[in-house]
């Protein structure tokens, strides 16, 4: 396929969680840091902000290449293309630090199914290696690293997960559950609702498709992409949908 007509649809998955030392995770806040520093931290993932909701809960972003939510203590970014999330890690920590009242991280995970073109991706991402490595610098770290590959495809997941030392033991104060569905090969008639040649805009498109039954009372933040594509956050109280 030629490059100017390939886009590289897998995501790649970044999930920070944010303590304190002292237990007092309840004294910390996420959502403190101001807007214009997440617009900023993202140009360094090489993605940018185009819509945004949010509730009591969750502050949920549509980005230029998929989704992005801030929670009280935990921060998601899931990114498709050639964007380069990991960069964005260090000064997400130097705002964390200045604005947020947390000290420590508790968390990480960061994953993605194998890409199409690897060779399109931007130094780091070529190879999951690279991306461990930089990961393992930045947390000073021991992060598991796991591959789960497919006995019948190509197909592959990558997983990196560190977890602090001094955090074991301590017991998490928010248990949560992540469901995630990687799907690849859908039904390109189905496929053309999330174009502009069939749906108007992209209230039809989450309407046509049963996107908007899949949640009851979510507050919906949709995207149609030209000439197609679709990105979607969907928020109920601290329950996150969201689908690229
Ligand atoms: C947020 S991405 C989601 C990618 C999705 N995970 C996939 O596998 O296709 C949105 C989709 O919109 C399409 N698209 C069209 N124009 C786009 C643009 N200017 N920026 C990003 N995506 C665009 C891309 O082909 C992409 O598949």
């Amino acid at each position: 396929m030629a490059t100017e007509d390939f886009f590289e649809g897998a995501e790649k998955l970044l999930e920070i969680w944010f303590g304190r030392q002292d237990g007092k995770v309840e004294n910390g806040d996420l959502r403190k840091i101001p807007r214009e520093k997440y617009e900023d931290l993202l140009k360094a993932a090489c993605c940018e902000v185009i819509s945004y909701t949010s509730n009591d809960e969750i502050d949920a972003y549509v980005l230029s290449e998929s989704s992005m939510f801030v929670t009280k203590r935990r921060f998601i970014l899931k990114t498709c293309g050639t964007t380069t999330p990991i960069e964005c890690i260090k000064p997400l920590l130097l705002n964390v630090h200045e604005f947020t009242g947390f000290d420590e991280v508790e968390d990480v995970f960061y994953s993605r199914k194998n890409f199409e073109r690897p060779e399109l991706q931007k130094d780091t991402y070529r190879n999951f290696k690279l991306e461990i490595e930089s990961l393992n610098i930045i947390f000073k770290g021991t992060g598991v690293a796991r591959c789960l590959r497919s006995s019948k495809t190509d197909d592959s997941w990558y997983l990196y997960a560190l977890h602090p030392v001094e955090c074991f033991g301590k017991e998490k104060q928010n248990p949560d559950q992540t469901l995630e569905i990687l799907m690849t090969n859908l039904d390109p008639h189905v496929m053309q609702i999330f174009t502009k040649e069939q749906s108007a805009n992209a209230n039809q498109a989450t309407q046509d498709s049963g996107i908007s039954e899949l949640l009851p009372n979510m507050k919906i933040d949709d995207f149609l992409f030209d000439p197609c594509g679709y990105s979607m956050n969907g928020i109920a109280k601290e329950v996150r949908l969201y689908l690229n």
